[in-house]
């Protein structure tokens, strides 16, 4: 596979993604954003962020940012003062007269400089401890900002957009708060470094700090201008390096595996994953050469900036416009003042690149806060008597507001301690009416109503916690089967007894049986002790969960997809056994038959209510869409030509006529 050499996309690109492999969500947005504005704008943008970053930081740990500030501003002060001492021992030292005499006049001198250098390693070693201890802290109360903030909003928020994609750039502010601690100490101590060494030599001479700015200037070019071309490429090259990730990721993912070897992919990734990587090592080669020469050009102009100051220095020593203690003294604040630049301007670029991430985490928790599930609201009756539906109609966030509606106008009841069955084709709106149902979403026109009160109104804490749930893609915890089904209720002490009669109802009982830990097996492959249960045993676990979780209403969106035949037998005479208890059981399934356990079935048909009532006299109604979807699947039932006997419905028709 021949691979163009240039920046563009790559033959293999081209051919496995049909071009660059680019991020939707812009969570690399940010990224080199240094690079892209110039130390100025990033200087002018930078102080907001860092205030986020600040509050952040004292809410983890108030006393170990003051510790950190402290300890730097210490750190900064002994070297100035350290400094000072230095250029008055030297004063003493090279004065006239008897030597132990001027060494004695250098004494205190030298006592306060070893003190200043005792106390600068003293305030590095407590800055050392403080911004180690408040790495982890911070990190942790910006993960936890984030979590509560994707966890306390309305589902719609999370099927916004833009609120998503806030959500995924917002995810990088943890680690990014962490790391800030350590690029903002570094940046603080350079800082401080430079502005004692300009402050001590603007007192000693007024040449210095011109000689001072001259060392300093090639330096700092030489960073700005490798930051900036590092993210030129970067920008261009990110995309290559995904498309080299998501090659590998796929190579080792287990669910590929079969595939991969099955149909002998293997070799066709590993070409191109080679084909992509070599343009992306051209890329580092040529990158490494610029900055080489940068490197070089950086190292001939400080050593010329060095020569001229030093030369300056003993000019002005050598003509007597300058003290020997003062230039010697310049010599080590000049020293100082450039040692710790180096980094400086790096360290700038990281933090306000970090910073970003951690504004975007503010945001977030802003945004959550307009989209929050609201707190209180009406009291949800325990036992709800009825659950109506009047004049609901919506559409999922960010659709075409002149597209046909998901929900149009549907009225319709769903009577407590019965079975309602809800049918309709796919995509006619039957998961999306019980997540209306259950206030997962608000109707945009029209009310859900619970014994009267109205879904948008209710504590929706207390209508979540009336509530049991299958989904069709219910959640497979990747925790042990135990917590799998304990998970349904969370609030209160696993209930081993409550445990077992769940699993036994829903037939989990011989699954556990057959694991190899039983109730504690892990079920997550790709971990010691992992296992992986089949589509049908898990859906039993999930069954086995909404059994555990005590609650009036009980919502299955095909419960028995994957179960064999006699277990979906078992699993209906269980969910019958539940309504004749009182448990108010709403049923999704496509498989008509099962639909003969239903008190009332409400069918829809793209968004509609199109027919109500009992199964029985749906199946009577001529040209109904109940008995239409009815008959389609008992022809499947029918035996082929020559057999014993003729055409044969399912159980349930065979009930219904
Ligand atoms: N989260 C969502 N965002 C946008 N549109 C959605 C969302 N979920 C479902 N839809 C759309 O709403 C319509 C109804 O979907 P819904 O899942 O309620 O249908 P369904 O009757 O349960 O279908 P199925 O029988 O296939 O499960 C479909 O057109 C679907 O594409």
């Amino acid at each position: 596979m021949k691979s163009r050499p240039s920046s563009g996309t790559s033959a293999s690109e081209q051919l496995l993604f049909g071009g660059p492999l680019l991020y939707l969500n812009g969570s690399s947005t940010h990224d080199g954003a240094f690079g892209r504005l110039g130390l100025w704008s990033v200087v002018r943008t930078m102080p907001p962020l860092i205030r986020t970053t600040v509050r952040l930081a004292r809410g983890a740990d108030a006393a170990a940012v003051q510790l950190v500030a402290a300890a730097e501003l210490g750190r900064g002060v002994a070297q100035g003062v350290g400094l000072v001492a230095v250029n008055s021992a030297l004063a003493a030292v090279l004065a006239t007269g008897d030597a132990a005499e001027r060494l004695g006049h250098a004494l205190p001198s030298l006592v306060l400089v070893a003190v200043t250098a005792v106390l600068g390693a003293v305030f590095s070693a407590a800055s050392t401890y403080g911004a180690g201890r408040l790495e982890p802290k911070m990190e942790r109360a910006a993960t936890e900002q984030y979590l509560t903030a994707a966890a306390r909003v309305e589902l719609a928020a999370l099927e916004d957009d833009r609120f998503r994609r806030l959500l995924d750039t917002a995810q990088y502010g943890a680690p990014a708060a962490r790391r800030m601690v350590s690029h903002g100490t570094r940046v603080i101590t350079a800082l401080l470094s430079l502005a004692t060494a300009a402050g001590v030599l603007t007192v000693l001479h007024p040449v210095l700090l011109p000689l001072l700015a001259l060392m300093v200037i090639p330096r700092s070019w030489g960073t700005l201008v490798t930051t900036r071309r590092r993210y030129d490429s970067f920008q261009t090259w990110v995309q290559h390096t995904r498309a080299s990730r998501v090659l590998s990721t796929e190579l080792t993912a287990v669910e590929a595996a079969p595939e991969i070897r099955v149909h002998q992919v293997g070799p066709f990734l590993l070409k191109h994953f080679r084909s992509m990587s070599a343009n992306s090592e051209a890329e580092q080669t040529r990158l490494a050469t610029l900055d080489a020469r940068t490197g070089l050009w950086v190292a001939v102009w400080t050593g010329l900036a060095a020569a001229t100051t030093y030369c300056t220095l003993g000019a002005l020593a050598w003509g007597g416009a300058m003290a020997m203690s003062v230039a010697g003294t310049a010599v080590l604040a000049l020293r100082t003042g450039t040692a710790s630049l180096g980094g400086m301007v790096q360290a700038i670029n990281n933090l306000y690149d970090e910073s970003l991430f951690v504004g975007d985490l503010d945001r977030l928790r802003v945004e959550a806060d307009g989209w929050a599930i609201p707190a209180g609201g009406l009291d949800v009756p325990r036992r709800p008597h009825h659950i109506t539906f009047d004049q609901v109609t919506f559409r999922y966030p960010g659709t075409d507001a002149n597209a046909r509606p998901t929900l149009d106008d549907v009225s319709l009841g769903i009577p407590t301690g019965r079975i309602t069955a809800l049918v309709g084709e796919n995509g006619s709106g039957k998961s999306t009416l019980v997540k209306l149902l259950a206030g997962l979403y608000l109707p945009d026109t029209g009310s859900v109503r619970w014994d009267g009160i109205p879904t948008a109104q209710a504590d929706r804490e207390q209508l979540f916690g009336r509530i049991a749930m299958v989904g069709q893609d219910f959640k497979r915890w990747p925790f042990t089967a135990r917590v799998n089904v304990v998970i349904g209720d969370s609030h209160a002490p696993a209930d081993d007894r409550r445990l077992r009669e769940a699993a036994d109802q829903a037939g989990a009982a011989p699954v556990i049986q057959g694991l190899p830990r039983g109730w504690a097996t892990l079920l997550a492959l790709g971990y010691q002790g992992g296992h992986q249960l089949s589509g049908g045993q898990w859906q039993r676990l999930g069954i086995a969960r909404s059994h555990y979780r005590v609650a009036p209403i009980l919502i299955v969106d095909e419960p028995t997809a994957a179960l064999d035949a006699r277990e979906e037998q078992r699993v209906f005479d269980q969910i019958r056994e539940r309504a004749e208890g009182g448990q108010t059981v709403i049923l999704i399934t496509h498989r008509m038959a099962s639909v003969r356990h239903a008190d009332l079935v409400h069918v829809l048909d793209r968004g509609r209510l199109v027919e109500s009532g009992p199964p029985g006299e749906l199946l009577d109604l001529d040209q109904g869409h109940f008995r239409a979807l009815y008959e389609i699947q008992a022809a499947q039932f029918d035996r082929p030509a020559g057999s014993a006997t003729s055409a044969s419905p399912p159980p349930a028709a065979a009930d219904h006529r």
